[in-house]
């Protein structure tokens, strides 16, 4: 018997292969089974054209068996087998597939799915055996063959007996290492372990002897084991069943079985697509944010299934960052089994999933808000942030997937409403949306720059997130009206004629000059308020960093240490504007005194820092003498 060389190309790709494609040995398993899975699917579909064969599903199931002794695994199916021929050419050859072949020449279209397309899985055996036999005997075909391999030097075949149509494959594990233990492939609690992770929905059954023990006949306490033969995958995946029978319940189970998540979906998303691009998809939306959301450990994606065997834990593609929380499978027959994660970012395929998914969401979302008003307040509770974030960091790109979810907090209603609905009631002559950012509901709304805008009878929009502002100003508009902060220099309210704020600065230009100098560059300009009623004194900006963001720029571990351009703006109409002016007048001490105590009361309320607390607090104590 001669042994034949692989294919020089071949010789090096296995290597490759064996080294480096997979990060875990376990997943031979996988492939060994999807390959007789596509076997067993072969003879399935040539039956359903050829009245001479027929297919009696219970005959048809893959088995493993394990002999500790030898230190061997054996796959085995009712396959469709492979002829001596089809043994050199699909298993001589790497990467050249049988499996494909056999679909090109068979037109198999929609729901004839054979997983194997890349021609490399089942090499992937030499990753735990030193030694692989594979025997087999092709439908129609009275001979057996055996081929054998060492994986090195190549391949011998020579006839052999089998009764059976099918195939047989044996491992011969390779002996332990120091780093690696190929002995746990010979244990049935690892292997069913295996198959539950990878092959759990592969369509056939999976059979295994397994060891269980029960109590001897006529004994109250003594065991023994016995053998018994055992299906160990549980075959129709959730996904592929009909919607219709499946409940609440059943969803809410195989969410707690994946281990999704310890609370219970506030919803979930079947669905399924034909056409450029099949598949099913089982999502679900959490109701609280996972424990580890805002770590580094958080892993966004969805489960990536190929025709019931899973290929991928975590894919991340599939979700955009913003959708991050949305967790669940999916499993598409359009995919390689193969396909590696470099590879898959760049699957033609794989996106249009991915886009089709995110659309998904977001009609399910927006569905959500308009239904059930109570869970979607729920919802954004939990992942709220996250949606703004997603406006912020795609430079508003996301804005019409994500604009119409968003929800802040009402002046006028006292609750969250989105930003439909305050635009919908606003006044004619309202030019802008107002907000108010702050630390809480709390402190906004005793903010004296609310007051102006308050008592116009417009509605503010609260923002207390950290993302709001910057998210806001990523949006620009909504329906065409721009966003405004309460803050702003400019709040396109006419002023009325009492609060003339330009004819008081041009009376007051040498107060305001005199205030401006003591502040220095801590402001920008001191001017007469247009928005303040009762309040004395607070601070405005001009330009686009806002005061609540220079807040949040500068709680950050890489400071950059940008300012905004602050205004502090006096009440003409207080009382303590005439001591100021007083002040001036007669005594530029006490001038000082006041500004500065004035400034810091503004740095206060916005909840800034007082540079020195201890000026300050002896500054109130001069004026208590
Ligand atoms: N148990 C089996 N019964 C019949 N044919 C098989 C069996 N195992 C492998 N083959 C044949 O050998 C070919 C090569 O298998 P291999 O696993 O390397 O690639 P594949 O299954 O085609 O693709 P993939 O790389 O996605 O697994 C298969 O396409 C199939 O034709």
């Amino acid at each position: 018997m001669t042994t034949k060389q692989f294919k020089a190309e071949s010789k090096r790709l296995l290597d490759l292969m064996v080294n480096s494609i997979y990060t875990h040995k376990e997943i031979f398993l996988r492939e060994l089974i999807s390959n007789a899975s596509d076997a067993i699917d072969k003879i399935y579909y040539k039956a359903l054209t050829d009245d001479s064969l027929s297919f009696e599903k219970d005959n048809y199931f893959i088995k493993i068996d394990i002999d500790k002794d030898e230190r061997t695994l054996k796959i085995s199916d009712a396959g469709i087998g492979m002829t001596k021929e089809a043994l050199e050419d699909n298993l001589g050859v790497i990467a050249k597939s049988g499996s494909f072949a056999f679909k090109k020449e068979n037109e198999i279209k929609d729901g004839h799915d054979i997983i194997g397309q890349f021609g490399v899985g089942f090499y992937s055996a030499f990753m735990v055996a030193d030694n692989v036999t594979v025997i087999s005997k092709a439908l129609g075909s009275d001979e057996a063959y055996k081929w054998e391999s060492d994986g090195i030097e190549g391949y011998t075949i020579e006839p052999c007996e089998k009764d059976s149509v099918g195939t047989v494959i044996i491992l011969k594990l390779k002996e332990n290492t120091e780093d690696e233990n190929f002995d746990e492939y010979l244990e049935e609690y690892r292997l069913k372990s295996i198959v539950k992770k990878y092959s759990d929905f592969v369509r056939y059954p999976i059979k295994m002897d397994i060891t269980e023990r029960k109590l001897k006949e006529g004994s109250e306490d003594e065991y023994e084991d016995y053998v018994e033969e055992q299906i160990v995958n549980s075959m129709v995946p959730i996904w592929k069943k009909n919607k219709r029978e499946l409940t609440k319940e059943d969803y809410e189970n195989f969410y707690a079985e994946k281990h999704y998540g310890f609370d219970k979906p506030i919803k979930y998303i079947h669905t399924s697509a034909d056409g450029a691009v099949s598949y099913n998809a089982i999502l679900f939306i959490p109701e609280k944010t996972p424990y580890d959301f805002y770590t580094k450990e958080y892993k966004k994606g969805l489960e990536l299934y190929s025709n019931g065997v899973m290929i991928m834990e975590t894919c991340e593609d599939l979700l955009p960052d913003y959708f991050n929380f949305v967790k669940g499978i999916v499993d598409s027959e359009d995919l390689s089994l193969n396909i590696s994660r470099e590879i898959l970012q760049h699957d033609r395929q794989l996106k249009l999933i991915a886009k089709n998914i995110k659309t998904k969401i977001k009609n399910e979302l927006n569905k959500l808000l308009k239904n059930d008003r109570e869970k979607y307040e729920e919802f954004y509770k939990s992942f709220g942030r996250q949606l703004k974030y997603g406006i912020y960091s795609g430079y508003g790109s996301n804005k019409d997937d994500l604009q119409d979810l968003l929800m802040f907090y009402s002046s006028k209603e006292k609750k969250m409403v989105t930003l439909d609905e305050y635009t919908s009631r606003m006044p004619e002559e309202q030019k802008y949306i107002y907000y108010a950012a702050g630390d809480s509901i709390d402190r906004i709304e005793k903010s004296p720059q609310t007051e102006l805008v308050l008592d116009k009878g417009y509605e503010i929009l609260y923002f207390t997130d950290d993302v709001d502002e910057f998210a806001i100003r990523m949006l620009m508009n909504y329906k065409e009206k721009e966003f405004k902060s309460v803050s702003s220099g400019d709040l396109g309210i006419e002023a009325e004629n009492e609060n003339d704020s330009s004819a008081t600065d041009e009376e007051n230009k040498d107060l305001f000059g005199k205030m401006k100098d003591i502040l220095g560059d801590k402001i920008k300009v001191v001017k007469a308020s247009k928005r303040l009623k009762k309040h004395p004194v607070c601070l405005s900006n001009e330009g686009e960093l806002s005061i609540e963001m220079e807040k949040i720029l500068s709680a950050m571990p890489d400071n950059p240490n940008m300012k905004a351009d602050k205004v502090l703006e006096i009440n003409p109409n207080h009382e303590v504007f005439a001591a100021l002016k007083e002040a001036t007048e007669q005594d530029e001490e006490k001038l000082e005194l006041y500004t500065k105590l004035l400034y810091n009361q503004a740095l206060l309320i916005e909840g800034l820092p007082i540079e020195d607390p201890v000026e300050f607090t002896n500054n109130i104590c001069k004026i208590m003498k």
